[in-house]
């Protein structure tokens, strides 16, 4: 359960074997509330409506999925159906593919009969080594921030970052928040600017908690304010997590990534990319390739949050005939990526290092 400084999860199998519970991340900040997982259709709902979202925790979700499904079907046909089943609730994030890829080929090698208590040991692996992997990120980004807060003097380090690449993107630790989180630990002073994130607010809804959750110093600002910050002088980094990276490092994540990404290239600040070797397509040879979610218009028409009375309500905020384009993701050009911060080490984009991880 999320409470600050005890252990933080966003899924974890029910202890009663019922399923397999999830935060609602849909209620977040207002509320803090779980919701169980009893069979494939729960699961694919929950990726498709966002009460799971962020790359490497749709993963271990859809893993979980299968676990469930084979519960009710075991065969190679329903295994088939389950894989086919959550690989169409979101296009973007190549975790998901990863992960039905892994458990896929981990159950077809075994007899039907051993594949339900086998899925969910192999979901529960996924989950253990998302923890282990983003702390390793942390690790090796606290590096990074470890030299850039020397040039600080004691003052805080003045982190940027888009949408929510933390703990509630993942089952620990995050990625673009695990360096943050290690550094606030290892004593580095900072400070972090939360952009927004319209039009799902991740930013302001999750990050904001997170960050709050665990006595991180931060503002919120609204996603057209970070370049004008940067121009200041007042960013020193900017970092942001990934959905699927190509082999020659181009970055895609939430849309509007690419813009702070611009005008961090403009203002000399460094932007780094934090991300698990599992988020990178070695298949596609550049980000251009990468599938683009269109999301509802009522996603950028309408906005939601708590009213006085307590309730969570949804309200309009253009005009009812006014249609709405929703890409829910862009590309950041590996030329404008400083570095890309993975388990394995920081590497820079569109280099044979970096290739040679796939
Ligand atoms: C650690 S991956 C986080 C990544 O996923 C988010 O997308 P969504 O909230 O739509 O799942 C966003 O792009 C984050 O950077």
């Amino acid at each position: 359960m999320l409470i600050a400084g005890e252990k933080r999860t966003t899924i974890w199998p029910d202890a009663e074997g019922k399923g397999v519970l999830i935060l609602d991340q849909t209620r977040l900040p207002h509320r803090i509330e779980t919701v169980l997982l009893r069979d494939l259709d729960d699961a694919a709902r929950a990726i498709k409506d966002m009460l799971v979202r962020g790359a490497p925790l749709i993963g271990v979700t859809a893993a979980y999925g299968v676990a469930l499904a084979m519960r009710a079907d075991a065969s190679d046909a329903g295994l088939a159906k389950a894989r086919e089943t959550l690989r169409q609730t979101r296009p973007t994030a190549v975790n998901l593919a990863w992960a039905l890829e892994q458990i896929g080929q981990f159950l077809s090698q075994m007899p039907e009969e051993l594949r339900r208590e086998a899925a969910f040991t192999f979901a529960k692996h996924l989950a253990e080594k998302d923890i282990a992997c983003n702390s390793a990120i942390g690790d090796n980004g606290l590096a990074i921030f470890r030299d850039l807060a020397r040039k600080r003097e004691g003052k805080p380090l003045r982190i940027l970052t888009h949408c929510n690449a933390g703990w509630l993107a993942t089952v620990d630790w995050g990625t673009a928040t695990a360096p943050i989180y290690k550094a606030q630990q290892a004593g580095i002073p900072l400070h972090v600017f939360v952009d927004e994130t319209r039009p799902r607010n991740q930013g302001a809804f999750l990050t904001a908690f997170e960050l709050g959750q665990q006595g991180v110093s931060h503002d919120l600002i609204v996603d057209n304010a970070g370049g004008h910050l940067m121009q200041h002088g007042e960013v020193d980094v900017c970092i942001v997590g990934a959905d699927r990276i190509a082999a020659n490092g181009d970055a895609c994540n939430k849309i509007g990534t690419y813009l702070k990404a611009l005008a961090a290239k403009d203002c000399g600040v460094p932007f780094y990319v934090a991300a698990p070797v599992s988020t990178f397509d070695f298949a596609l040879e550049k980000g251009s390739l990468i599938p683009i979610e269109e999301r509802v218009q009522d996603e950028v028409t309408h906005m939601s949050g708590e009213a006085a009375s307590g309730d969570i309500v949804t309200v309009r905020v253009a005009p009812k005939t006014t249609s709405a384009r929703n890409p829910g993701f862009d590309v950041t050009p590996a030329r404008l990526v400083s570095g890309i911060i993975t388990e394995k080490g920081v590497f820079a984009a569109n280099t044979d290092a970096l290739k040679a991880l796939g």
